[in-house]
């Protein structure tokens, strides 16, 4: 018999109602015919014994499941909610257990996973950040380190703050908690139960699940206990004490007729006065530092943007990021510097301008499949078959530029890349759609693509290119005086817009470098453009003066912008890295897994493709020869190398530059050196393990931190 208590003077406003609900899952009966008001403004907690139905009650609420009979009411009209999404456009937010949040993405980017802000259709950081700011201003959140700190080095209690606020943020009428509390310290606890409460005074409906009937008793209103599938009672806190709970958890009744009102004795509340005030809810959430000096210490080892001022206490901060394991680009570039003093020491041609230009026109391809294969990482996906993929791309442009075809050469060039980019819609369905892992997917295309590039090659097994436009891109170079235009132009746009930016953040109070890093960073672009522009025109040339900046290099920067801006300033880069992260946590948000990944496997193969143009041009033909396994390879070992993680989730586009600017510095060197295939392929792979050994180090400092 259930043991419905006489109207509840809480309910007054119901914002949902749930009437006659029944879920079965065959022969379990996990619900029967609950009928239960959710009132604006009150917490009401949902109790019961484990298997009591607590759980399948939340997610018939939440859209996941669909009740087989009874009806829900929401603001007094009958609604079917057929999944998550209707739920949250009627304003219901759930915040699971696991509070589904990406950890390699900061506060500002989990507040707003799936539902980003845009901006002539990029993403609109400063608006978000300022949102972001003020909601967790207002929930008294106001002195988290820096809200552009990863989430990963967040405690329990600021995690379940940062998952609550994303509920205040997008003004839920009714947040749903699965155990807000568990595995949280008596402090962070205390916060937890604050926010709670700050919800429900804001007028929002919150349902509680938990086991804990200390937190029950401290945050709830009221209390609906479950037993077998059924509501058993439902009563104003006041009316209740953790003996009628409990009874009516076991038994499904109480006979105890007049609770006691005093606060059970182990609730938080008791704790305080036992032991004197808890830390505020900003304080715990910080874990306040005392003096000034050990906050101002302990803001800088996590946020250099935001509260370093001066250019020696931006490098501390640096310096102790990359302690923490956030090392960036830093041994890519360390390593680099190693390699060229070495093979300088050993052979006094290797810096000549002469030589370091024909390494970066050698690096290129690497670098471009590189860039390719870093979307795929980032997903915590491979593509092994981008390396005959490419070559597919160059073959199909090489057959339509010749002479008996007579394309022009932008035509040959776009049906490639068509082509490519079609191959990897092709692997990214079979791989989404079917659920079959990349490995084996790409595997499978590395030896179809092989042979069909075999097909178009013919028994000639080649295809001579005599187009001059298509033969330049490998081996054209720009005038000496157009190539110091253009670097101007590009460092000057470059400078004009960082120092706009960096300037525009710091008067608005967002996270932003002192000026004295904007404009290091400046110099240093300017420097390094200098270097590069006066290292091509320096004539390298034999018999004939060869000098200015090769027409490949353009490309590769060209691609290196374009996949930076997308990775870092769209809602598909961000869903790329959000994927990486925590794929369920952006599936809850709302983010369509099957698209981005397809949409992931086309980039790197369309990349793949340029990568296979530019490697035909250098060769000015396509043959047989052409080895697609080992580029791959080259490929993968360059994106690990410069730094991106194999884990998912972590890397850039750069990464794949500087990786590919490693081998092709080992292969240049070791060749000057008279070294042949076997040794450099040894030397790569020792550089390889030592690049992911210094990507787990760095990961294990990280979850030190
Ligand atoms: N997907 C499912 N398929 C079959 N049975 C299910 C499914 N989900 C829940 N059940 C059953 O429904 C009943 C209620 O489960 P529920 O998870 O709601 O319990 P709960 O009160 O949340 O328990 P706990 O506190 O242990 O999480 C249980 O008997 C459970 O085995």
């Amino acid at each position: 018999m259930s043991e419905l208590a006489a109207p509840d003077p809480a309910s007054v406003r119901p914002l949902l109602r749930l009437e006659g609900i029944d879920k079965n899952f065959g022969p379990v009966q996990a619900l029967v015919d609950i009928t239960l008001e959710v009132p604006i403004g009150k917490v009401t907690a949902l109790a019961g014994d484990n298997g009591a139905g607590k759980s399948v009650l939340i997610k018939c609420i939440a859209g996941i499941h669909a009740p087989d009979d009874g009806q829900l009411f929401w603001e007094n009209q009958p609604v079917r909610l057929n999944s998550p999404h209707e739920a949250a456009s009627l304003g219901i937010e759930t915040v699971y257990q696991d509070l589904a949040l990406c950890d390699n993405l900061d506060i500002v980017q989990n507040l707003f996973l799936g539902r980003e802000r845009l901006r002539h259709f990029l993403l609109d950081e400063e608006s978000m950040e300022i949102a972001a700011r003020e909601t967790l201003a207002s929930l008294a959140v106001t002195t988290v380190r820096s809200i552009r700190q990863p989430v990963a080095s967040l405690s329990g209690g600021q995690r379940q703050s940062v998952a609550i606020a994303k509920s205040v943020l997008w003004n839920s009428k009714l947040v749903i908690m699965d155990e807000p509390t568990a595995a949280l310290g008596v402090a962070q606890t205390e916060v937890v139960l604050h926010l709670i409460r700050q919800l429900a005074d804001r007028g929002v409906a919150v349902i509680v699940v938990s086991h804990n009937m200390n937190d029950v008793f401290e945050v709830a209103d009221r209390i609906a206990v479950l037993r077998l599938g059924q509501l058993v009672a439902i009563r104003p806190v006041t009316e209740m004490d953790r003996q009628i709970v409990v009874d009516l958890m076991t038994t499904g009744f109480s006979d105890r007729a007049r609770p006691e009102l005093a606060p059970p004795p182990q609730s938080n509340r008791q704790l305080t006065a036992a032991t004197g005030p808890l830390p505020s809810a900003a304080a715990v959430l910080q874990d306040e530092p005392t003096t000034a000096a050990a906050k101002r210490k302990a803001a800088l080892a996590l946020n250099p943007d935001i509260t370093a001022t001066s250019l020696p206490e931006y490098f501390r901060s640096a310096f102790a990021r990359v302690r923490g394991g956030e090392s960036g680009v830093l041994p890519v570039l360390a390593g680099l510097l190693l390699i060229s003093i070495l093979f300088q020491s050993l052979n006094p041609n290797f810096l000549t301008p002469g030589n370091m230009v024909n390494l970066l026109i050698q690096g290129s391809v690497f670098m471009l499949l590189a860039m390719g294969q870093v979307f795929v990482l980032l997903l915590g996906e491979i593509d092994l078959s981008i390396g005959y993929v490419g070559g597919v791309g160059g073959v199909i442009m090489a057959e339509l530029v010749q002479e008996s075809t007579g394309w022009p050469w932008w035509a040959a060039i776009a049906v490639g890349l068509l082509g490519c980019a079609g191959i990897g819609l092709l692997h990214g369905t079979i791989i989404t759609r079917l659920g079959l892992p990349s490995f084996v997917v790409t595997l499978g295309g590395q030896l179809g693509w092989l042979g069909v590039m075999l097909i178009i090659l013919g028994s000639g097994g080649v295809v001579p290119i005599n187009d001059t436009v298509i033969n330049n891109i490998a081996s054209g170079n720009l005038s000496p005086v157009t190539s110091w235009i253009l670097m101007l132009v590009v460092v000057g746009a470059f400078s004009a817009w960082t120092w706009l930016r960096d300037a525009r953040r710091r008067n608005t109070g967002l996270v932003a470098p002192p000026a004295s890093v904007s404009a290091l960073k400046i110099a240093a672009v300017l420097a390094a453009g200098v270097a590069i522009v006066w290292l091509c025109n320096t004539d390298r040339g034999t018999l004939v003066e060869i000098s200015g900046v090769p027409w490949v290099l353009l490309v590769v920067l060209g691609v290196l912008a374009a996949w930076t801006l997308l990775l870092g300033r769209t809602r598909f880069g961000r869903y790329v890295y959000a994927i990486g992260g925590n794929a369920e946590a952006a599936r809850r948000g709302g983010v369509n897994l099957a698209r981005i990944r397809t949409l992931a496997f086309i980039l790197a193969s369309f990349t793949a493709g340029i990568g296979g143009i530019v490697y035909a041009s250098r060769l000015r033909s396509v043959s047989t020869s052409y080895d697609g396994g080992t580029l791959v390879l080259y490929a993968v070992a360059a994106a690990v190398i410069g730094g991106t993680s194999l884990f998912g989730g972590r890397g850039k586009v750069l990464h794949g530059v500087l990786g590919g600017l490693v081998i092709a510095t080992i292969d240049n060197g070791m060749g000057l050196q008279g070294y042949s295939a076997p040794a450099k392929y040894v030397v790569t792979a020792l550089v390889l393990v030592a690049a992911v050994t210094i990507d787990a180090v760095a990961r294990r400092g990280r979850s030190r931190t």
